[in-house]
């Protein structure tokens, strides 16, 4: 067995040392080495070898996604422990799991399913030599269930964990857990932003990383200055998005969001106390009546028309809230006889619930002469490089998971999105090219924004979350609660347990 192993070992390598030495490779080796993260590669390989857990931080662009677990990789390949070696690296969303993979195994000029794979739900591309593999949290935080010491992987890498959903912090209670008992396994843990001394102190101090970002210049343009330069007007009946029901219901449905809004008021007084002597009196007049609760489907309308008539070549992503935004904002913009001609603009959408395969649609090249526009939600936000975006629209909002407390139950709003949010949504253009960046709010709601995104699992009603907790049989709810890196009001908390044990006793009883 040792000797098959030793053999594969070296075959990997000869073959690794063949594509670098071609010259494919050698032009590909030469944009990697360009990236920020080729500078830290040394000191990132010395501390994973030399601890167990390590925190590595690194701004958008910075290479930590793609190349991180390839400089891994590849190390491992060139001690000829290729065949022995096995690296995992999660990512928040299926689209990212399956995008990274592809760019990986093209840079190291294979085909998906060779060294390099991924796993998401219900799809996968992997084979009996994947080394790297790609996943979701989810998937992994399932296959933990099944295989609670992780026999044979050898690195597990967590990308995002800045974004700070339940499942990446369910899975950091688990691997910390797993550490102690396999002394030998590396964890490292990738975040977009500079806030890893948390992530450190929770694994007893693990050394940080910092790796400085690198995209082309993108320019920023806020409500302001889009008003200034499209000439679009803002009165209180242009505003009003057209979701195609009784205009009634609408403007229940805007009302009520407004009752919900949380920083409305600070929205407002932002918005008041703005200095914007600099601009037009028609400008002013456009932002005095601005209505922060609406998305903006007339706004976004005209944005796109201006980057369509006035702007250079470039594909268009537009961050929306969810699924009936983007496909109410389709129906609108395929209406308008210059975004909705074919031969002029190819219109895609990318949501969650799609299926992978029509995700991956974003990535392709329009013929020429036609401008993408892509209509997305925040999983287009991380991780994801559409080689040709040159612009991006942010609505500066995302649906999150809140409590109505009106009704007693969990319910998905728009809400104000982070800066840290706004900050990889303007980084989804400049991965290639310089860009632009338009955020259809003013520059002073923006200072406003909370740094980062309160984590899932402090906005998630407990209920919810101790019926996931049971439903993965993670254990006691108080207890695996109690380990979390910033856990839930400790009060509430067996209170809930409780409550869903009692559901649980009462569901067996009613099936007994
Ligand atoms: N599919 C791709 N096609 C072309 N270039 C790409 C692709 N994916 C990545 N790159 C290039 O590699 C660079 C680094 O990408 P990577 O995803 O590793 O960055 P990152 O540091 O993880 O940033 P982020 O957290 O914003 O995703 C990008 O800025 C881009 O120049």
């Amino acid at each position: 067995m040792e000797r098959i192993q030793r053999r594969k070992s070296l075959q990997l390598r000869n073959q690794q040392a063949a594509w670098q030495e071609s010259n494919d490779g050698q032009s590909m080796m030469e944009f990697r080495r360009s990236l920020p993260a080729q500078k830290e590669r040394q000191s990132l390989l010395e501390a994973i070898s030399q601890n167990q857990v390590v925190v590595v931080s690194g701004e958008t662009g910075c290479g930590k996604t793609t190349q991180l677990p390839q400089y891994i990789l590849e190390s491992e390949i060139e001690a000829a422990r290729g065949a022995t070696c096995s690296i995992i690296c999660t990512q928040p969303r299926r689209i990212s799991a399956i995008s990274v993979s592809e760019r990986v195994a093209a840079e190291r000029g294979e085909k998906i399913g060779e060294s390099v794979g991924y796993k998401v739900r219900l799809e996968g591309m992997r084979g009996r030599d994947t080394r790297l593999l790609f996943c979701t949290t989810g998937v992994l935080l399932r296959r933990l269930l099944v295989d609670r010491s992780l026999k044979g992987v050898t690195h597990v890498i967590v990308d995002e964990i800045h974004e700070r959903g339940m499942n990446e912090d369910f899975l950091l209670i688990v691997l910390k857990d797993l550490l102690p008992r396999r002394p030998e396994l590396r964890l490292v843990l990738m975040s977009a932003t500079l806030n890893a001394e948390m992530f450190s102190s929770y694994f007893g101090g693990a050394p940080m990383i910092h790796i400085p970002g690198f995209t082309y210049p993108v320019r920023s343009r806020f409500l302001e200055d889009i008003l200034e330069v499209t000439g679009h007007r803002l009165t209180p009946y242009n505003q009003i998005d057209d979701y195609g029901q009784e205009k009634s219901w609408k403007m229940q449905k805007q009302a009520l969001r407004k009752r919900k809004s949380q920083i409305a008021s600070v929205v407002e007084d932002a918005v008041k106390a703005a200095d914007l002597r600099d601009y037009s009196p028609q400008t002013r007049d456009s932002l005095s009546c601005w209505n922060p609760d609406s998305i903006g489907f007339n706004l976004i309308e005209n944005v796109l028309c201006h980057i369509c008539q006035k702007e250079r070549d470039g594909a268009v992503l537009v961050f929306m809230t969810g699924w009936d935004d983007i496909n109410t904002l389709k129906d609108q913009l395929q209406s308008n006889p210059l975004l909705g001609d074919p031969s002029k603009v190819l219109l895609l959408a990318c949501h969650g619930s799609m299926a992978s395969s029509e995700q991956k649609l974003i990535f392709d090249k329009p013929e020429p002469g036609v401008r993408k526009i892509v209509l997305a939600t925040n999983l287009a936000e991380t991780s994801i490089t559409i080689n040709d975006v040159v612009f991006v629209v942010d609505c500066g909002k995302a649906k999150e998971t809140s409590y109505d407390a009106l009704n007693n139950t969990p319910c998905l709003l728009p809400t104000w999105i982070s800066k840290a949010s706004a900050r990889q949504r303007r980084g989804r253009a400049g991965r290639v090219q310089s860009g632009e960046c338009f955020h259809l709010y003013p520059q002073c709601v923006y200072n406003v924004f909370a740094d980062y995104q309160l984590p899932e699992l402090l906005r998630t009603p407990l209920q919810s979350l101790c019926l996931q907790i049971k439903s993965l049989r993670l254990g006691s709810i108080s207890e695996f609660l109690s380990r979390a890196l910033q856990s839930p009001e400790s009060l509430s908390v067996p209170f809930f347990s409780l409550f869903v044990t009692t559901i649980t006793n009462f569901v067996l009883c009613a099936f007994r």
